[in-house]
């Protein structure tokens, strides 16, 4: 299958000499839902304008449906949709007027039973004919989203769509992009959460000054990375750990150097994590267990390993 989107050794450097992007290769299956990962000034915003075309590439080419985004910009265009990061409404606009004006810029003929398909799938139906002014940030967002759908693209580009809101909304925008997934629109969103990344990704690429880091499918990254750790503080220290530990557990282990704290590492996701093998393991060699506490690594700090390892 081709991809829908191809990126080919693109590069970006800005007039003010900054380099935004470097060599950056990706493509894009069409149905895949991609989170671009990274911290502020990575080049995410850089990277998806460039693939909509909205900023020219220094050097390396990309591709949308076959088509040069700029020699052949038009058709490449009526591929894409855009969400940008800032809100941007007409305030006393009615909503279904600004998604049919939205259309009518892309030169589509008009098709209300095609926006109405767009607007329900949004939940946005109801208030079709609400002003803009009137409705509430998640709307608005979701309004944003309906604009960019107007004109049918097949790729939909969501830059930070849930930066600067809260969790119910935050939560609200990942089933609205389920939705979208179900009826086979190709996703591209940028985010700095890993965890906003994880719940909606089919594929994460992480993505710092400017160089694409590493691009994997969501559930082998989670699985290299979303790691928990179980501490057990005893009531007495000991010299080493017990050599008998089942060996699938005791690979996990290490001994504090007052031998005080048994730190577990262990897979969230495993099927079986271990645990109860080891406090039963410890408690049969008479090891005396005084607490025993959990902690996630927490997602800044799995991004952050991330960043390192890769550097
Ligand atoms: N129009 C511009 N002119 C000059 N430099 C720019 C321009 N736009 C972005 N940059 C620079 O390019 C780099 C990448 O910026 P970009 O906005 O692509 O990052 P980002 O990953 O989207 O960041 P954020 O998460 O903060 O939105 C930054 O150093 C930024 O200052």
């Amino acid at each position: 299958m081709t991809p829908i989107v191809e990126v080919d050794h693109l590069s970006k450097r800005y007039g003010s000499g900054t380099f935004a992007l470097n060599d950056v290769s990706l493509n894009i299956n069409e149905g895949e839902i991609l989170a671009l990962l990274g911290p502020n000034g990575a080049g995410k915003t850089t990277l998806i304008s460039t693939i909509c075309g909205l900023v020219s590439p220094s050097s390396g080419t990309v591709r949308v449906g076959g088509h040069d985004i700029r020699k052949d910009w038009r058709a490449a265009r009526r591929l894409i949709g855009l969400v940008p990061q800032e809100i941007a409404l007409e305030p006393f606009e009615k909503v279904i007027d600004c998604v049919r004006f939205t259309r009518g810029l892309y030169g589509e003929a008009p098709d209300d039973a095609y926006l109405e398909e767009v607007l329900r799938s949004l939940a946005l139906w109801d208030k079709r004919d609400a002003r803009t002014r009137e409705l509430s940030g998640g709307m608005k967002r979701r309004v944003l989203i309906a604009k960019a759908l107007s004109h049918r693209p097949k790729v939909l580009f969501l830059d930070e769509p849930t930066a600067g809101v809260d969790v119910a909304l935050r939560r609200e925008m990942w089933l609205v992009v389920d939705e979208l997934r179900k009826r086979g629109v190709t996703i591209i969103l940028t985010t700095h959460y890993l965890e906003e990344a994880e719940e909606m990704a089919d594929r994460i690429g992480v993505i710092n000054k400017g160089q694409l880091m590493l691009v994997k499918p969501t559930a082998e990254l989670m699985g290299e990375f979303g790691k928990k750790q179980l501490t057990v503080d005893l009531y007495e220290p000991l010299s080493a750990l017990p050599a008998d530990l089942d060996p699938e557990v005791a690979e996990a282990l290490v001994l504090s150097a007052d031998g005080l704290h048994i730190t577990y590492s262990y897979d969230t996701r495993a099927e079986r994590t271990g645990i109860a093998r080891l406090l039963a393991g410890l408690s049969a060699r008479g090891v005396a267990v005084r607490d025993v506490g959990t902690k996630e690594s927490s997602l800044e700090e799995v991004f952050m390993s991330l960043l390192e390892g890769a550097e």
